[in-house]
């Protein structure tokens, strides 16, 4: 089968989250297994444009509303990754240094959905399926049913992946004239209450919809942001499907990002001497457990209630334990955080940004990863930890609740609580400080997370099942 994926994201070539994470490993694995899987996106001004070469497969003009524009698509010459990846180039418009934060978002991402249904309308051969994901590239599967000029790409199956459907990309309906000369009466398939709606449509116009965890897939039914009647009238769509992770790159024996390499059945000396880095650099004390988190400082991973929990569990627990914070986002939780870092006895610390680097080592290095998601449509970072033997400390919801069993129940690995809520989530650090010092129940949680499979052969498997439904 022939699949393209359309996406704002793609490790390594420019990451902010987990959607990158996924459209940097699905379509590599889905190679393996013999299909043709390419990925485009638009071209940012990433390290990875600079170290690599690249090729022109395609220059032509287009417009958005009465604004025209030239745009360009590049390959990237050798494959690297496994897969052909191409970038859309539009001067000044996505050849920005971030991925998402501009005013002008959804005039961004629109143009670059035109600049793929145009380079496509121009392709001899089409591809048997449009993999769309979130909502930046959520018009595309109207686009191609609605739109006068995509009328060639009609036939062409679209299957939207949701990563995250708490943004939406709203736009007011005055910003109708950007999306191609389109069939006027079709415009209740744009529309959710009353504004153009890029999720809402494709969850309405896609051929299959898949979201990254089972669980997530029954909660979006009752907690989706204002879409809740749209899942429950689409269900027969759609299916769940849990990321994997990328066992190449995330592998702690040969993880270029880190300096001490361990296995699963040699980890004890190598967690020790990462974890020693991490004590070494952000001043915090090696005998104590270590509890990090990593991620967006946002109220869907429950970031909010990070200074809350850590001062509360130093009141009441005391200081037998360390926190170290990677993360950014609201303005307000990264001062709180930081206004703790004064308060700390060598057993605090938060680094404000985004570093690769540094995140590696804390899963490495880590004993414990909290993880109080209010939402979390899959997660990946409790996956990273397991692989890398730290114990995944989080809220049963999304796709936490689907790949973490508490380390009191039968097989368990996990720290597990039902709330995100500052007291459900000050017990699970104290549970991690009760434990931490059990040593022999420490060793038997590591072996059992070490030793899951996470991969992400099942999953492509599922993925490729969707796709024969539609195309055979
Ligand atoms: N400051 C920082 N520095 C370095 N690395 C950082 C970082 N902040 C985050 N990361 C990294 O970004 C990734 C985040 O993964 P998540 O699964 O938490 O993603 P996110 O919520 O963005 O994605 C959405 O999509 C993914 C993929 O489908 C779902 O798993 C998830 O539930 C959903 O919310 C991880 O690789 C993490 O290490």
């Amino acid at each position: 089968m022939d699949i393209l994926h359309v996406s704002a994201e793609c490790y390594p070539v420019a990451k902010a989250g987990g959607l990158g994470d996924v459209v940097g490993a699905l379509p590599k694995y889905m190679n393996e297994l013999g299909h043709t899987t390419r990925v485009v996106m638009p071209m940012y001004r990433t390290k990875f444009l600079y170290a690599n070469e690249w090729e022109v497969v395609h220059k032509a003009n287009t417009n958005m509303g009465n604004w025209w524009f030239e745009f360009t698509i590049i390959k990237e010459k050798t494959n690297k990754l496994g897969f052909e990846l191409y970038l859309v180039d539009v001067n000044g418009l996505l050849d920005r240094e971030k991925v998402y934060g501009y005013n002008d978002d959804n005039e961004r991402f629109t143009a670059f959905q035109i600049c793929v249904l145009d380079w496509l309308n121009a392709w001899a051969k089409k591809p048997d399926i449009l993999h769309v994901h979130d909502h930046h590239t959520g018009l595309i599967p109207f686009m191609v049913k609605n739109c006068q000029k995509y009328r060639g790409l009609a036939s062409i199956k679209t299957v939207l992946t949701i990563h995250n459907a708490q943004y939406q990309g709203w736009m007011p309906w005055n910003r109708s004239i950007l999306i191609p000369q389109w069939d006027m009466w079709k415009w209740g398939m744009l529309d959710w209450n009353n504004t153009i709606n890029p999720l809402a449509s494709a969850i309405k116009c896609a051929d299959k919809i898949t979201t990254v965890s089972p669980s997530y897939l029954q909660e979006l039914k009752w907690m989706s942001n204002g879409l809740e009647a749209l899942f429950e009238y689409e269900k027969g769509k759609c299916v769940g499907i849990l990321n994997g992770i990328d066992a190449k790159v995330w592998n702690p024996e040969t993880d270029t990002y880190l300096q001490h390499h361990f296995s699963e059945h040699d980890y004890e000396a190598g967690k020790a001497k990462n974890k020693m880095l991490l004590c070494d650099q952000f001043s915090l004390d090696y005998d104590k457990p270590l509890i990090g988190f990593i991620g967006r400082l946002v109220g869907e991973k429950g970031a909010d209630l990070l200074p809350q929990v850590i001062s509360d569990s130093f009141y009441f627990i005391g200081r037998r334990m360390n926190f170290l914070v990677l993360g950014s986002g609201f303005p307000e939780v990264e001062a709180r955080l930081s206004a703790l870092k004064p308060l700390s006895q060598s057993d605090y610390n938060v680094y404000i940004g985004y570093n690769e680097g540094l995140s590696h080592t804390m899963y490495a290095g880590l004993d414990f990863l909290l993880m109080p998601s209010r939402v979390e449509p899959c997660g990946l970072n409790q996956m990273y930890s397991m692989r890398y033997g730290t114990v995944p400390m989080v809220r049963r919801t999304g796709g936490l609740k689907d790949t973490v069993i508490d380390f009191g129940d039968v097989n368990g690995y996990g720290i597990c609580y039902n709330h995100a809520s500052v007291p459900d989530v000050t017990h699970a650090v104290w549970r991690a400080a009760e434990v931490y010092h059990d040593k022999e129940k420490m060793k038997g949680i590591r072996q059992r997370m070490m030793n899951l499979d996470f991969s992400w052969e099942s999953s492509v498997k599922q993925y490729i099942q969707v796709y024969s439904s539609l195309v055979m």
